[in-house]
């Protein structure tokens, strides 16, 4: 497709269509004041962003959503950075990561059975699956729907007598079934696992993963698409300066000066309005949550007669990181 043809197309934008990562993405683009509007009723697999013109929502499963942005079939997603580390064999040249967005936090790990009291880390499971397979003739069986990963991490550890059956669900219970001896699969809370009797290996962690915002490079990015990307970014960008900053506001010493800039500097905070114009006045500062209190108390201690601190909905800027990011790339 021409950059022409592409220029009157919507930007795709891919969200979970069922399971845990669902509810959390549309609270995720609500509240970056973006409204997911499905069609008909919850089997209509298309909608619309509202207010946002040249964007079509398109509804799949977590994993179909790092396929599509993979081939460039989407534009953006939602999708848990697990599956894109598994489907994607560029990530790099395929897809930027955006942003992780704080939910669907999972670890993918290597479990084996409790029983083995013997094994902890993957030296150890090493020297089990090399004497399976010089006592026995067999290979260790590692049950997993992620072969890709499993593939790479065992080479790092220099683990390479064993085979993967793949499993396609409940994989915690291939061990118990006699299907595999071990499993790698993601895990949240650890209750499968112990359900199971298994545990991790020390050294068994493959990936911290959660959901992410995903962009594909594949995808064809016209004109109006870039558009559209910039509203969409933008409004997360601002949604998050909001959520992650507090906006502090003081009124300045009648006589006598604060020395802003140092107390700024210090604190990491900006003056998004910039410097006050004579000596007195309101002054308002903008600085990470965390700053809140030493900021606050530096400014009181200088003078400032009234300190206020307060959450703000959106903070726009002139800047778009998440945007020129992405846009620089393609
Ligand atoms: N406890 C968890 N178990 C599995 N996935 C989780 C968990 N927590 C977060 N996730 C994330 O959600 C993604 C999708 O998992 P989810 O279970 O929603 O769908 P699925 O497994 O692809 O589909 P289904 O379970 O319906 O077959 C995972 O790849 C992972 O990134
Ligand atoms: O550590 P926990 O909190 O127990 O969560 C981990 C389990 O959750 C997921 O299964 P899911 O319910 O998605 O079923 P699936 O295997 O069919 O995807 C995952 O595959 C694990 O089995
Ligand atoms: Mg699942």
């Amino acid at each position: 497709m021409s950059a022409s043809d592409a220029t009157a197309m919507p930007l795709i934008l891919a969200v979970p269509s069922k399971g845990r990562l669902q509810e959390n993405a549309s609270a995720f683009f609500g509240r970056a004041g973006l409204k997911l509007a499905q069609g008909a009723g919850a089997r209509d697999y298309r909608g619309k962003l509202l207010g946002v013109p040249d964007v079509e929502v398109r509804y799949l499963s977590a994993s179909e959503i790092a396929a599509q942005l993979a081939s460039g079939a989407a534009h953006l997603g939602v999708t848990g950075e697990d599956l894109i580390r598994e489907t994607l064999p560029d990530v790099r040249g395929q897809v930027e990561l955006l942003t992780p967005l704080g939910f669907g936090n999972a670890t993918v790990v290597v479990a084996v059975p409790q029983a083995w009291i013997d094994v902890r880390d993957m030296s150890d499971l090493d020297e089990v699956a090399a004497g399976m397979r010089t006592r026995h003739g067999r290979r260790l069986r590692v049950a997993t729907k992620y072969v890709n990963l499993t593939r790479r991490f065992f080479a790092e550890k220099g683990v390479a007598d064993y085979r993967i059956v793949e499993s396609l669900g409940a994989t915690e219970g291939a061990p118990a079934a006699g299907s595999a001896e071990i499993v790698v699969d993601i895990t949240t809370t650890g209750a499968t696992l112990s359900a199971n009797a298994l545990k991790v290996l020390d050294d068994g962690i493959i990936l911290r993963s959660e959901a992410n915002l995903v962009a594909s490079l594949k995808a064809p990015w016209g004109e109006g698409q870039r558009a559209a990307l910039r509203t969409v970014l933008g409004r997360i960008a601002a949604e998050e300066r909001a959520r992650t900053t507090r906006e502090v506001r003081a009124a300045l010493p009648e006589s006598g000066t604060i020395d802003l800039a140092t107390i700024a500097g210090l604190h990491e905070a900006e003056l998004p309005y910039g410097a006050p114009k004579g000596p007195e006045g309101e002054i308002v500062l903008r600085c990470r949550e965390a700053a809140v209190f030493d900021l606050a108390g530096a400014l009181v201690e200088a003078g400032a007669r009234a300190v206020t601190v307060r959450r703000v909905d959106y903070a726009f800027a002139a800047e778009n990181p998440l945007a020129e990011r992405l846009l620089a790339r393609l």
